[in-house]
C-alpha cells in the first residue's frame, strides 16, 4: 500500500460504507495514518461523516447508487461498516478491479444475511451452532417451531443487527407477535426470518480476530483477549475485557474463529460471537468489521479494534496485546428528539480511569446508542462498575 497526502493525487483513498460510531473511530485511525476518507451512509451528518474528508448520503442497498459513488470517488479500499449494503454490487466492483473490498466482497455478502453465514458455518464448516430453520411466512414459522426447533426459540429477520426485529419466544401464543416484529423491525424491511433454538449459555463472548500481514509477508490470524458482554433484547449494554474462560473453551473458541475467518478471507478485524457453557462453545455470528462490544478496546488494548482494523486493511503490522482490564457501558438516547444535549459529563468523568465517547448522532431515539463510557481498573468487575457509573451520570436532555 502506498501512503500519500490526502486531497492530492498521491492520496490513499478509503471509502466507508456505513458511518456510525464504529466507523467514526475507524476514520480517526485511518486519518492518523494519512488516508483520505470518504464516508457514506443512509442519512446526513452521521458520526463518521462529521470527520471524513467528504461524505455522501445514498441508499446503500441500491446497487446502482453504490456503483455511482464508487465510480465518482475511485477509492482504493471500500470498507463496509454495516451489514445492509448492496453486496452483489460489491462483488461486481471487486471482480472488475475497481476497488478492493474489505475484507472481501464475498465476506460482506455472506455476513449481511444470517442465512449465508449460518449455512457456511454450520453446513460447510461443520461448526457447532444453535439448531435453526428459515421461514418465509407465518405458516412456515409455525411449522419450523413445531417441527423440531421448539421453545424457547429466538426469531430474527435475516437482515438485521443490534437486536432489531428480534424476539425470544417462550410459547405458541407469542409466535404471531414475534413474526410481526421481525417483519417490521429489520434494517431492510419484511421478508425471511431465522428461528433458532435457544442456547442456555453460561456466558457469551466476542473474540476479536485479526487477519493481518505478519512478519513473513503472509496474512496471519491474531486473537485479541476474549470480550465478555451482556445483551438486553439482542442489543449490547455492557462489555469487558479480558473475559476469564477455561483453557479448553478458549482453545475451541479460537478454533472456530480461525475456521470462519479463514474461510471469509481478506484482511481486517472480525468480531466472532460465541456462546459458552462449561467447555462447550457454539458459533453465533460474525461481523467482518469492528464489533460494538469491542468498543471496550478503546481503553483496554494497546491498539483499539478500530486501529487494528485500519492497520490490517492497510497491510501494516498489528499488536493485539491487552493494556489493562477494561469495560464499556452504553449510553442510550432515552428520548425521541433531534439535537439533544448531555448533562452530567463533568461528574461522569470524575470516575477514576474513565473516558467517554458521545457519537454526535443528529437524532436520538429511546433505544438508540448515542454514546459509550469506558473505564479501566485492576479487575474487570471494578472496571464494569466504573463504566456503568460513568454511563449513568450522562443524562440526555431535550434542548
Ligand atoms: N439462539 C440463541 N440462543 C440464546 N441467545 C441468543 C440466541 N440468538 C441470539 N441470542 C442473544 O441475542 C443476542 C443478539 O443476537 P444476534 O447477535 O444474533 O443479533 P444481532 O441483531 O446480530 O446483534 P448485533 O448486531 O448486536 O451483533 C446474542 O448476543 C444473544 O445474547
Ligand atoms: N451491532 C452493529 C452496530 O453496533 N453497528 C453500529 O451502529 C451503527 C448504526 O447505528 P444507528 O442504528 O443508531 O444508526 C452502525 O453504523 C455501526 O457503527
Ligand atoms: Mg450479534
Amino acid at each position: 500500500m502506498r501512503f500519500g497526502t490526502p486531497l492530492t493525487p498521491s492520496a490513499l483513498r478509503v471509502m466507508l460504507l456505513g458511518s456510525g460510531e464504529l466507523g467514526k473511530e475507524v476514520v480517526i485511525a485511518l486519518q492518523r495514518l494519512g488516508c483520505e476518507v470518504i464516508a457514506v451512509d443512509r442519512y446526513a451528518d452521521a458520526p463518521a461523516m462529521q470527520l471524513a474528508h467528504r461524505s455522501h448520503v445514498i441508499a446503500m442497498t441500491d446497487g446502482a447508487a453504490l456503483r455511482r459513488v464508487i465510480e465518482a470517488e475511485r477509492p482504493h479500499l471500500v470498507v463496509p461498516e454495516i451489514e445492509a449494503i448492496a453486496t452483489d454490487m460489491l462483488l461486481e466492483i471487486e471482480a472488475e478491479g475497481l476497488a478492493e473490498v474489505i475484507p472481501t466482497a464475498r465476506a460482506a455478502r455472506l455476513t449481511m444475511h444470517r442465512e449465508g453465514i449460518r449455512r457456511l458455518a454450520a453446513e460447510e464448516l461443520g461448526l457447532p451452532t444453535s439448531p435453526y430453520r428459515f421461514a418465509d411466512s407465518f405458516a412456515e414459522l409455525q411449522a419450523a417451531v413445531a417441527g423440531g426447533i421448539g421453545y424457547p426459540c429466538v426469531i430474527k429477520p435475516v437482515m438485521s443487527s443490534s437486536g432489531k426485529g428480534q424476539s425470544l419466544v417462550k410459547s405458541t401464543g407469542e409466535l404471531r407477535d414475534a413474526w410481526d416484529y421481525a417483519q417490521s423491525g429489520g434494517r431492510t424491511g419484511a421478508g425471511r426470518v431465522i428461528v433458532e433454538g435457544f442456547i442456555e449459555f453460561d456466558y457469551e463472548i466476542t473474540l476479536l480476530t485479526v487477519r493481518a500481514v505478519g512478519k513473513d509477508g503472509e496474512v496471519e490470524t491474531f486473537f485479541c483477549e476474549p470480550i465478555g458482554h451482556r445483551q438486553v433484547a439482542g442489543d449490547y449494554v455492557e462489555s469487558w475485557q479480558p473475559m476469564t474462560m477455561s483453557p479448553l473453551a478458549l482453545e475451541r473458541s479460537r478454533e472456530i474463529a480461525r475456521a470462519v475467518t479463514g474461510n471469509l478471507g481478506g484482511r481486517g478485524i472480525f468480531g466472532v460471537e460465541l456462546f459458552v457453557r462449561g467447555d462447550q462453545v457454539w458459533f453465533s455470528e460474525v461481523s467482518p468489521r469492528p464489533h460494538d462490544t469491542g468498543l471496550v478496546t478503546l481503553c483496554s488494548q494497546r491498539f483499539s479494534e478500530f486501529e487494528l482494523h485500519a492497520r490490517a486493511i492497510l497491510g501494516l503490522p498489528v499488536d493485539v496485546s491487552l493494556r489493562r482490564p477494561g469495560a464499556s457501558a452504553v449510553i442510550y438516547g432515552g428520548l425521541e428528539e433531534k439535537g439533544i444535549a448531555f448533562e452530567g459529563v463533568t461528574e461522569a468523568l470524575q470516575v477514576p480511569e474513565s473516558d467517554l465517547r458521545l457519537f454526535g448522532k443528529p437524532e436520538s431515539f429511546k433505544k438508540r446508542r448515542m454514546g459509550v463510557a469506558v473505564a479501566n481498573a485492576d479487575s474487570t468487575d471494578e472496571a464494569r462498575a466504573r463504566a456503568k457509573l460513568v454511563a449513568s451520570r450522562v443524562i440526555p436532555v431535550k434542548v
